[in-house]
């Protein structure tokens, strides 16, 4: 194999591992760019999925508001014209008074701001403003409608009305009564009333407001609508909402076996139900109650991940609440998005397993390769018997540094009778004898020379830097090295071990090729063969050294 060849093979092998871990993180990147992919995909339906989820439980709640609301118009309808038909106590029930039960429970009316609840015929006495009979009659024959808007199964809640110019307060509830006359305060009556004055509210639309539970903290949504009544504003119909009864009907209204926890807030985010749903641990802390806070100036309805939780928020359109739903990491795993991602982190985790021991095996492979590659070349350039470069080896090697080293000594050897020690004491001890003469060689040359065995029992050293005379010194050396040292044979005897050795340098004949300069030395060796053996030959035919 010439230099050329064997680089030419050596080299892509040399590169090929930095290959091989290229296209693996290659593969690598990409597939994890797929699988992040297909997980951006994941997530983007599970914020969806989760979002729908909401806005179904937040279509449901606000469609129920909105039929209470519309109940709260048809009273204030129905209120007006009894208040226009005024009817003194004990006088026949009104056509619709339909309501047995309610007719049968007091109405409970309270003077504000006292907080003493009285029964209706209580609160007839001592009203003689025709303005305030008007109302209470009113009242007393819409009693029976009053669970229209309060509701009997679900959202319960319950209708007040609060009397502009009487200052009194009417429900079917002496509970309710005494709630609103407790939590009654000027400054909210205030608000509530600037709400449903004619210049705010010249539509006389209904409104919602919240109202504060006395010495609780808890909040009440209230939905309300201004009452006129002969060109004047005289009071307030309202809806309390009852709180435990929010919470059961938002249970209600959740999906099915649904793993988020809902909650109601009011619109500064406190609590206004129990969470419903899925159970978990998950209070909004302040930095999570900020964030909804910032994303709902730009849009009503958001999802964020907070840690390891999910977070859902809806604003209720009109009703000043916000519905929450939490997810923990673990809930979310149970859901279908959450078997999805584990199997897509499953499948991406096995196939990183298997890329990286693929490409460990490869490696092991392609390392198994070169060491066999590197094995082969050493054989195929070295004699096994000595170890030494062969012929090949030797010419291969001094043909890559001979550019360098143009100013070298060749040392040719063979040998003395070598056939004889083969035919009289076996190849055994001739391969012996070739193994003691190399080391004996080795002794007697430097570390950068090359040594190498051309022929069965010839040799040749490449002595660089070298000139002739000391080309003749080494060869000299050589030879006392082989002739003071005989090989011990098994039986104890000695095999004495001399050679015959040709000298020439590439100074004698600059034009020479390193084969040319080789046959000059072999010429050398023969004549010092011709000569008598165990001799130096150089240069001239008369010039030898015993
Ligand atoms: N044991 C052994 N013998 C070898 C090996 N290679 C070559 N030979 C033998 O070496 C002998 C060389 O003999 P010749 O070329 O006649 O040389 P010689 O007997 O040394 O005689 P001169 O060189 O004239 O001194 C041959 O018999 C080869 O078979 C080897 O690796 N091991």
């Amino acid at each position: 194999m010439s230099t050329s060849r064997a680089n030419r093979f050596r080299l892509p092998l040399a590169n090929t591992l930095r290959v091989i871990h290229l296209c693996f993180i290659f593969v690598f990147v990409l597939t994890a760019i797929l699988f992040w992919q297909q997980g951006q995909l994941f997530s983007q339906g599970y914020r969806t999925g989760q979002l729908s989820h909401l806005e179904s439980v937040i279509a449901r709640l606000e469609s129920r508001a909105q039929y209470k609301v519309d109940n709260l118009r048809y009273l204030k309808r129905i209120f007006i014209e009894a208040m226009d038909d005024p009817i003194f106590p004990g006088s026949p029930v009104a056509p619709w008074e339909v309501n047995e039960n309610a007719i049968q429970r007091p109405l409970w009316i309270g003077e504000l701001p006292l907080p003493d609840t009285v029964t209706e015929d209580e609160a007839f006495q001592g009203k003689e403003s025709q303005e305030v009979r008007n109302q209470l009659n009113g009242l007393r024959k819409i009693q029976g409608l009053f669970p229209l808007a309060t509701g009997e199964h679900e959202l319960l809640a319950d209708l007040y009305y609060i009397s502009r110019e009487g200052e009194f307060i009417a429900s079917l509830s002496q509970e309710v009564n005494e709630q609103l006359i407790n939590s009654y305060n000027p400054h909210e009556k205030q608000g509530s009333f600037v709400l449903a004055s004619p210049l705010l509210n010249p539509r006389r639309a209904p409104f919602w407001t919240r109202q504060n539970i006395a010495n609780s903290d808890e909040t009440v949504i209230n939905a309300a609508i201004p009452v006129d009544f002969g060109g004047e504003w005289v009071g307030l119909l309202g809806i309390a909402f009852d709180n435990q009864s929010v919470q059961k009907f938002l249970a209600s209204s959740l999906p099915e076996g649904t793993q988020s926890a809902y909650r109601l807030y009011d619109e500064q985010l406190k609590p206004l139900t129990k969470a419903v749903g899925a159970e978990n641990n998950v209070q909004l802390n302040v930095e999570q109650k900020k964030t909804i806070l910032k994303m709902l100036i730009d849009k009503p309805r958001g999802t964020f991940r907070s840690g390891s939780v999910f977070i859902t928020f809806g604003k209720l359109r009109g009703t000043h609440s916000v519905l929450v739903s939490t997810q923990t990491l673990s809930q979310g795993l149970h859901e279908d998005f959450g078997r999805f991602s584990l199997l897509l982190v499953t499948m991406f985790l096995i196939f990183v397993l298997s890329l990286l021991g693929a490409h460990r095996i490869i490696c092991r492979l392609v390392g198994n390769m070169g060491n066999l590659q590197r094995e082969m070349q050493h054989h195929a350039l070295h004699d096994d018997l000595t170890g030494v470069l062969n012929r090949r080896g030797f010419f291969e090697k001094t043909s890559q540094v001979s550019p360098n080293y143009v100013d070298y000594t060749l040392v040719l050897l063979d040998l003395d009778h070598f056939k004889k020690v083969n035919d009289m004491d076996g190849h055994q001890v001739g391969d012996n004898v070739l193994i003691h003469a190399t080391g004996r060689i080795q002794r007697a040359i430097r570390k950068q020379d090359i040594l190498g065995r051309i022929g069965g029992e010839e040799f040749c050293i490449y002595l660089p830097n070298s000139d002739l005379k000391t080309g003749i010194m080494v060869a000299t050396r050589i030879k006392w090295e082989l002739e003071s040292s005989a090989l011990i044979l098994e039986d104890g005897s000695q095999l004495p071990v001399t050679a015959s050795l040709g000298v020439a340098s590439y100074r004698e004949h600059p034009e020479y090729m390193l084969e040319q300069i080789q046959s000059l030395a072999d010429m050398r060796m023969y004549r010092a063969k011709a000569r008598g053996r165990n001799q130096v030959c150089w240069l001239g035919e008369d010039k030898f050294q015993a």
